[in-house]
């Protein structure tokens, strides 16, 4: 089973749609990311959820729960991100629904038109309650597919604030399944945290990265949760093949090294 944020129309649906494909493993939704996580770790099952976006950056729930649960990233899949404006009226609208993320993507053009705003669990959800409480002063934020499944008026197309919106989606999971296509590229995500705050802790990490000509492609730090000012840093890079040698070096410099996987990159259309 391939758990999504759901329910139907959702963002995270064309993913598991892309990632269904490949693997042939049937979709199914769920309510929340916490739910897919726990379905992933208790029941041997996969799971797709978004990772990161090119307007807000990262989805941080995905990213703690990455660090909290037993689980591998084990592909991944960028997915053009195009919000719509959807429910009865334009001109009677007083609140948008939608997920957080797509309230902050359309940040400029709700402030445009003056609307209050409320956060729900994903856009899809979003139109599927403009769609039962069938009030015009409502909106919902949410794809075009969206509209359609609950059957509600596209008022305004493309309305994110920066055109080339695009949002990171991974396939989690224990085993990695068999995939039926290539894909166009390799990538290790690890976790770790550095050993003590002295000057030169990172730079001493990232030089083993650059000492063995590896491209990082994202490092982030997240707050560690035990006490303020404590980090644990992201690091994906492109894969190398054997790992072990620089797993080795780079477990002397850190405190902690949790290890994500080393997974295919898919493109959308396959
Ligand atoms: O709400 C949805 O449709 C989702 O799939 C979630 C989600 C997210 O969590 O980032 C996915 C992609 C978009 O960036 C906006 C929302």
């Amino acid at each position: 089973m391939l758990y999504y944020l759901g329910p139907r129309g959702s963002f995270t649906e064309k993913a598991g749609k892309v990632f269904s494909k490949l693997t042939s493993l049937p979709l199914q939704p769920t309510s929340t990311i916490y739910e897919i996580f726990e379905n992933v770790d208790k029941n041997n099952a996969y799971g797709v959820v978004p990772s990161e976006n090119s307007i807000e950056g990262s989805v941080t729930l995905t990213q703690d729960l990455l660090l909290e649960y037993d689980v591998k990233i084990l592909g991944e899949v960028d997915i053009d991100i195009n919000h719509n404006l959807v429910g009865y009226n334009k001109d009677k609208i007083e609140i948008v629904i939608s997920h957080p993320q797509a309230l902050a993507q359309c940040r400029k053009y709700i402030k445009e038109h003056g609307w209050k705003t409320k956060a729900v669990s994903s856009t899809a959800k979003a139109a599927e309650i403009v769609a039962k409480k069938k009030d015009e002063r409502l909106g919902a934020i949410a794809s075009i597919e969206a509209a359609k499944l609950y059957g509600l008026k596209v008022l305004d197309r493309n309305i994110q604030d920066y055109k080339n919106n695009k949002t990171r989606f991974i396939l989690i999971g224990k085993k990695t399944p068999k995939f039926n296509a290539e894909p166009i590229a390799y990538k290790t995500t690890i976790i770790i945290e550095l050993k003590e705050d002295r000057p030169g802790a990172l730079y001493h990490i990232l030089k083993k990265f650059a000492e063995r000509n590896i491209n990082l492609t994202r490092i982030e730090s997240r707050p560690s949760k035990k006490r303020l000012g404590v980090y644990v840093f992201y690091i994906d890079f492109e894969s190398h093949g054997d790992e072990k040698e620089l797993f080795e070096s780079l477990n002397k410099n850190v405190a902690y090294m949790k290890y994500l996987g080393t997974y295919p990159v898919f493109r959308k259309y396959i």
